[in-house]
């Protein structure tokens, strides 16, 4: 039989509690230098204790996320507590529930359909370039500039007009939203929801803002709408089964929570290591004028602004949007030759294994070349997984790199940047977010 996974060195009482409240980031990867591939963390007293197996290598990667899939499912804590505040839709949904929605709402992210919101995407960003260069002061935090852009991208796609409404409540809802269910889920008891009343508040807001305009478009007979919101009304299989409006409810919300933190910290992150990174910088617009020779880009540019992709994969495996992914075991299981108990909890990290110094030569260092064609066929495959893989991997990967490459590429046509915050905070919060400004100061070219 084998044996249970080591546990880092943490307090005899408490394990890992508090290191995970105050820097949750850090203890994960001393976790990995101190007990290897498969770590067991404890946090809380006995009695309460809440353990988390971490697994951190490409195979045991795969093995949680793609072999071993139906043992390990979205019944995790985490999961537990997104879906109870997103609802259960694509992100949160299983079995027969999640296959029927994926069968539905696959179609409305195909390439091709995910391309025709280009244009859109490439207004909001003219709207914040415009922006910038009416500022006197030129400095900009990137962290707000992004959420603010890829939080009306997302809402102006699923929504068409109706967005103002819809930004200004996930601005001020979602962070409140967010930090609970993270802050929950490391927690081993927690007060019911209901006596958070930030919490409740926040929930009430964005479940009511979501409802009203679904509400609206109904009662206007504006389901035809060719915005997201509108396809999801109506689409249908070969069967004629379609969505139910609770249903439509619940892929809004986790469209909305997945589709704009994670392509605002993919985003933040490659513009600030390009702004403290003059070399990189320089070669990701000697490509973009190149390519675009002035024009603004389009869907058929992506796969030639080569350099500038592997800039935002480089952004990606250093600061990954989401840093963990979460599952539970339903039966006992062998990783990396430790004992998994039935019912762990077990998570795979793209923030610990984007550093796995077997897969990284010099982890820490900002290098885009890592992801030249070569490079990448040389890797495992799960050594870098900042969409996830496997069954569950993410639907939006086409939506947010066409987002960011043209927004990367728009940025660098107008400004030069200059990194001005050297230390950055970070928090794992349902994403991976930055906690403190990331100014950077624009020089129109
Ligand atoms: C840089 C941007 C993004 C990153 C890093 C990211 C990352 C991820 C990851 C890691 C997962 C897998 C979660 C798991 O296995 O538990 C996931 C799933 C998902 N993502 Fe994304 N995501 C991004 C953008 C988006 C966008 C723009 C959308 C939608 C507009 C989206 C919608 C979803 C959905 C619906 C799922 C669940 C898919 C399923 O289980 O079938 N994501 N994402």
């Amino acid at each position: 039989m084998a044996t249970l996974a080591p546990s880092p060195t943490g307090s005899r009482l408490f394990g890992s509690l508090f290191d995970l409240r105050r820097d949750s980031l850090g203890v994960l990867l001393r976790g990995m230098r101190e007990c290897g591939d498969v770590v067991r963390f404890v946090a809380g007293p006995p009695g309460l204790r809440l353990t988390l197996h971490g697994v951190f290598s490409a195979e045991g990667a795969q093995q949680v996320l793609a072999t071993g899939a139906a043992n390990f499912r979205k019944d995790s804590k985490t999961y537990v507590e997104v879906r109870a505040s997103f609802g259960d839709g694509l992100f949160t949904s299983q079995d027969d529930a999640y296959r029927r929605q994926r069968r539905l709402v696959q179609p409305l992210f195909t390439r091709r359909r995910v391309d025709q919101y280009a244009d859109a995407m490439r207004e909001e960003v003219s709207v914040v370039l415009r922006r910038w260069r009416d500022r006197t002061d030129r400095v900009v935090d990137l962290r707000d500039e992004s959420t603010g852009l890829t939080l009306r991208v997302v809402a102006r796609i699923l929504f068409g007009a109706d967005v103002e409404e819809a930004v200004g409540t996930m601005r001020d809802s979602f962070p409140v939203i967010s930090g609970s269910v993270a802050r929950r889920t490391v927690s081993p008891v927690n007060l019911p929801r209901s006596w958070d009343r930030g919490y409740v508040t926040a929930h009430q807001r964005m479940r009511h803002l979501c409802d009203r305009i679904i509400a609206e478009r109904s009662a206007a007979g504006r389901d035809e709408g060719d915005d997201l919101l509108g396809l999801l009304a109506r689409v249908r299989d070969e069967s004629g089964d379609r969505l139910a409006a609770s249903e439509v409810r619940d892929q809004v919300l986790i469209f909305l929570l997945a589709g704009h933190e994670t392509t605002a910290t993919a985003l933040t992150f490659a513009l600030h290591l390009m702004a403290h990174h003059r070399d990189v910088q320089t070669r990701a617009r000697a490509e973009v004028d190149r390519v675009l020779g002035g024009r603004p880009p389009g869907t058929a540019d992506l796969d030639e602004l080569t350099y500038t992709t592997r800039v935002l994969k480089e952004a990606m495996r250093l600061y990954p949007p989401v840093p963990s992914i979460v599952r539970r075991a339903v039966d006992e299981s062998e990783i990396g030759g430790y004992r998994i108990p039935a019912g762990s909890d077990v998570f795979v990290s793209p923030w610990v294994t984007h550093r796995h110094p077997a897969y990284w030569a010099d982890p820490e260092r900002f290098d885009p070349e890592r992801f030249r064609p070569e490079e990448e066929a040389a890797r495992p495959r799960y050594a870098y997984f900042p969409f996830g893989r496997g069954p569950r991997a993410c639907i939006g990967e086409h939506f947010s790199m066409l987002e960011a490459v043209q927004a990367l590429a728009m940025v660098l046509q107008e400004f030069e940047l200059e990194g001005l915050d050297t230390d950055v905070s970070l928090d794992q919060g349902m994403t991976l977010h930055a906690t403190s400004p990331v100014r950077c100061r624009l020089s129109p070219r």
